[in-house]
């Protein structure tokens, strides 16, 4: 079962205010994960906020990376005793959703957490907490290069389908972000998103909408 609050949280970490929930969008496979991989490593007291979802564990995943595996009827539990801050059923009918414990108690004790989410649960969450989120999207360079990036992640060609399905609905939603980033240069895009975070942590005055 799911632990009460997803992310063990250190101390030394905890910030002089509020906490920031940064989201990350975009459409799949434009490299969310991937970039959250690099920015994490160089950016001290910023944590990855796992979602759950009941999607199979693919090999070399394991419990909290990158998420939170349940069972289904865990899952479904879990919505009716109310601890998703919001849920979807994103692709094939899995459930994907947002620990409302863990996002109220970084928050509250001033932890700033990251996450990625798709285009619908980030508009909740901003609803849910508008003055403590700031949303990122990622967008690729060229719908061509996001096909190809699928291709290189998956060889399941249904898979990809089910993924490039949902791009333009995702795509649509792109001016209502904070910031856009266009994942070209793997490096250039992380620097990008590294300086985004670091500007907005630093700011003397959140302010949810910049
Ligand atoms: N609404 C919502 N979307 C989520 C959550 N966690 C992940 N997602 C989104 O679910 C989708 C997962 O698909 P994909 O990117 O292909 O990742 P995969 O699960 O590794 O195959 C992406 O759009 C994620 O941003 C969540 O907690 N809530
Ligand atoms: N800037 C980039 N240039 C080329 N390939 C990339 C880039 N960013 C990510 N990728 C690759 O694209 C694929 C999808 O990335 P991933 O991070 O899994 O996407 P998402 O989390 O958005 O679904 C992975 O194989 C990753 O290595």
């Amino acid at each position: 079962m799911a632990p009460e609050i997803f992310i063990p949280f250190r101390t030394e970490d905890k910030q002089d205010r509020p906490g920031y929930f940064f989201i990350l969008s975009g459409p799949s496979g434009v490299g969310k994960n991937t970039l959250l991989g690099i920015v994490l490593q160089g950016l001290k007291g910023v944590y990855y906020m796992p979602s759950a979802t009941t999607r199979p564990m693919r090999t070399g995943e394991s419990q909290l990376n990158p998420y939170v595996f349940l069972q289904i009827e865990e899952f479904e539990a879990m919505i009716q005793s109310g601890q998703f801050l919001e849920w979807k059923k994103i692709h094939t009918n899995d459930y994907y959703g947002t620990h409302l414990p863990s996002i109220q108690y970084a928050i509250a004790q001033g932890y700033d957490i990251i996450t990625d989410m798709d285009v619908l649960g980030c508009a909740d969450a901003v609803k849910a907490f508008p003055d403590h989120i700031c949303t990122i999207f990622i967008t690729p360079p060229s719908i061509d290069e996001l096909s190809q990036r699928l291709y290189g992640r998956d060889s399941d060609v249904s898979n990809i389908q089910t993924r490039l399905s949902r791009v333009e609905l995702e795509m649509k939603h792109k001016d209502q972000y904070d910031f856009v980033v266009v994942n070209d240069d793997l490096q250039d895009s992380a620097k990008r998103l590294r300086e985004i975070i670091e500007q907005v942590r630093s700011s003397k005055e959140f302010c949810s909408r910049f």
